[in-house]
């Protein structure tokens, strides 16, 4: 206890102050109830070496150090500088105080260096110890009173009893044990005084491991975990990714169970710290660095690209994929505001969701789960789930009985922790029809991105995405992309394909882009900002509605427009201008909205694309063209060109084909030795 009394007396924090001395004067003058010990304070305090051996003490029987702390603080506790109120609450406390009942909750908080464990690390070899757990919470009871200290009255002789509860059960006193009582050989008749006792707000959570700790084809686990005094109300919602620090104890069985039990016991973590690791977007605090590097990167005229190709950059091609999906994680589920009338008369929906809905479907091995989990990865609120294991209740809500307050309860499934984020469902085919209808309304009320890789098994593009996904009407109406990846021959693609992939598993790290990618840490701060700004003004109606006309009337089949279609390309429209950090949609945000429909479009009916005339000349033009109209460049280089065409699957000779046909039109004069591009 020495030790303990030294660091708390004479630790000083970075500016000098004498840190916990300052709280223990607070708990003095009941200000505060709870000393949190960070171990990081006490390395610091002597370095590892001196303390080393308290540390490993203290980490491998925490609570046996929470005693040891409590017993320091009450020998270091100041007198009151503060006076408070002499009423019979306090005499109350003045009585706890000198039993030695009334102790201050003392926390310890693990060092936060290295990486967290997950549950699926914590074994019974940790029993007792203090660890550290990522997860994401599942369920969370109401806040209930737990009793600390069950305090008596003898109503023979009047002496006070005190008894210390450490389980959520105990046996109430039934014999006085005061020396009147044992002289007159009496058992006396302590009568429990609720108001006396010490009670401890309590609340119970349910946490579940993430889902990039969970190996492929297993089951997520899950931890309960015990909340005391001050760290309730901590976890606010169900959904909340949070780092937990806590002692990790087994929990007797009772009553039937513990027959039936035996020597068995369950586990459960007795929190003394709680981080919250992804917030929801408005509580997000960005680091120092990552406001430069954003306010760098909003200056930046190429951020859209810098952003999509960020996104998992170890995945060859598939950037308009990554483009949606970047603008999927930025979007908001605000309304989108401001839209000129024109634009709304057209449409029937008084709310106009700001979330966007992805449909990935493609041929095995394509990377559409790899999409998924980066995305997940990067959203500051991402629960990813399978189809093949989920039911309809596992999505949405079940109702339960809490274990803490035996009343039923809603525990909320993946769409509901993913609230306010990005739920993926990966195999989404494989749910069962009527588990899949829980999702209609969810969609439609648009409180969850949905990112669906579906396996028709081979993809016939002979018959319409319908008839190949299986998915019902109502259910596709919803999603305001469908994007097919079907593995086709293309010997340049596969060529670069396999050169990119090489390069990964050599390296472990994705080929140069051009620029630096960007962090995790950044793109999530980058899909967080425009997430705060205030809904985005519309563009001229008339450019929006013309140019969906236009687009509309192009030989592509099966491409009619909805009022949905019209509503996503609203919602795609306001996340381009939130990416750029503008308050108004240019042009170029709706050219690149529909650019990204009609992609979508042409992935589903590929082969059709000859039929559209968009053969390969012809695409490979409008790839640059609408490439140097997002870059308002009206020169652009040969090797930008063959950049820009070759992530679309084309070839160099398709370029040069390209160049010279164009150029016998007059369209772009062409550097006879450099090969360089300029629009006339
Ligand atoms: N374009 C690509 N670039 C890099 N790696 C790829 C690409 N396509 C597939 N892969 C690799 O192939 C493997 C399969 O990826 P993934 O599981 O995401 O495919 P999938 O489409 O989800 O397959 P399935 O439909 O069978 O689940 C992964 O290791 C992935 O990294």
């Amino acid at each position: 206890m020495s030790l303990a009394k030294e660091f708390l007396a004479n630790f000083t924090d970075a500016n000098g102050g004498a840190k916990y001395l300052e709280i223990l004067q607070e708990v003095a003058n009941r200000k505060s109830r709870a000393i949190q010990v960070a171990l990081q304070d006490i390395i610091n305090y002597k370095g590892l070496d001196e303390f080393h051996e308290f540390m490993t003490r203290l980490t491998e029987n925490t609570r046996r150090y929470v005693s040891i702390f409590s017993s320091a603080i009450d020998e270091l506790l100041p007198e009151p500088t503060e006076a408070f109120p002499d009423d019979d609450h306090d005499i109350l406390m003045t009585q706890r105080a000198e039993n030695g009942t009334d102790n201050a909750d003392v926390y310890f908080k693990a060092p936060s260096k290295g990486r967290p464990s997950t549950i699926r690390e914590v074994k019974a070899s940790h029993i007792g110890q203090l660890v550290r757990i990522a997860g994401i919470v599942t369920h969370c009871s109401d806040v209930k009173p737990l009793m600390a200290v069950a305090v008596y009255t003898c109503e023979d002789c009047g002496h006070e009893i005190y008894q210390e509860v450490t389980s959520r059960v105990f046996m109430p006193l039934f014999k006085c044990s005061s020396s009147r009582c044992r002289v007159n050989s009496k058992a006396g008749n302590p009568i429990l005084q609720l108001r006396a006792s010490k009670f401890l707000k309590f609340q119970e959570a349910k946490m579940q491991e993430l889902a990039e700790h969970v190996p492929k084809g297993h089951i997520p686990r899950s931890m309960t975990v015990h909340l005391r005094g001050e760290l309730t109300r901590k976890v606010v919602a169900p959904g909340d990714v949070v780092e937990f620090s806590g002692i990790f104890l087994p929990i007797p069985y009772t009553g039937f169970k513990a027959l039936r039990a035996g020597l068995v016991a369950d586990t459960y973590l007795e929190a003394t710290a709680v981080t919250h690791f992804k917030k929801k977007y408005e509580e997000y605090e960005f680091q120092k660095d990552e406001e430069e590097q954003i306010t760098r990167l909003a200056e930046d005229g190429d951020i859209y690209n810098k952003l999509s190709r960020s996104l998992a950059p170890e995945i060859y091609g598939h950037e308009d994929i990554k483009s949606f999906a970047s603008l999927a994680c930025g979007c908001s589920s605000q309304a989108v505001k401001g839209w000129d009338e024109d634009v709304l008369k057209h449409i029937a929906f008084i709310y106009i969701r700001g979330d966007v809905h992805i449909c990935l479907m493609g041929d095995p091995g394509v990377a559409k789960s790899q999409l998924l989990k980066h995305i997940i990865n990067v959203a500051p609120r991402g629960v990813y789930t399978t189809g093949k294991g989920s039911s309809g209740v596992g999505l949405t809500a079940a109702v339960m009985r809490d274990q803490v307050t035996n009343e039923m309860v809603l525990e909320g499934g993946a769409l509901v922790l993913a609230d306010m984020g990005i739920c993926a469902i990966d195999e989404f085919d494989k749910m069962d029809e009527s588990d899949r209808t829980a999702i209609h309304e969810v969609m439609e009320q648009q409180t969850l991105f949905l990112l669906q890789p579906i396996q028709p098994g081979r993809y016939d593009l002979r018959r319409t995405p319908a008839k190949n996904i299986n998915l019902p009407p109502a259910l596709l109406s919803r999603f305001d992309l469908l994007w097919l990846i079907l593995v086709r021959a293309d010997m340049d693609s596969d060529l670069e394909l396999a050169k990119h992939v090489l390069h990964v598993h050599q390296t472990q790290e994705s080929p140069a882009l051009g620029f630096e990618p960007l962090e995790t840490n950044i793109l999530r701060c980058e899909e967080i900002i425009p997430i705060r700004s205030t809904g985005v003004r519309g563009v001229h109606s008339n450019s929006l509605l013309e140019h969906q006309a236009r687009r509309t009337k192009s030989k592509t089949p099966h491409s009619y427009t909805t009022v949905r279609t019209l509503l996503s390309i609203l919602r795609i429209s306001a996340a381009l201008a939130r990416l750029r950090f503008s308050e108004s949609v240019a042009q170029s945000d709706v050219d690149e909205a529909l650019r990204l429909m009609q992609m979508s479009k042409i992935s589903l009916y590929a082969d059709d694309r000859q039929k559209a005339g968009l053969d390969a000349i012809s695409d490979t033009y409008s790839i640059i063209r609408d490439e140097a109209a997002r870059s308002n460049k009206t020169h652009v280089s040969y090797a930008n060109a063959l950049n820009w065409i070759s992530r679309k699957g084309y070839s160099e000779a398709q370029l040069k084909e390209c160049l010279e046909e164009y150029a016998a039109l007059n369209v772009w004069q062409i550097d006879p030795n450099t090969f360089d591009i300029r629009f006339i």
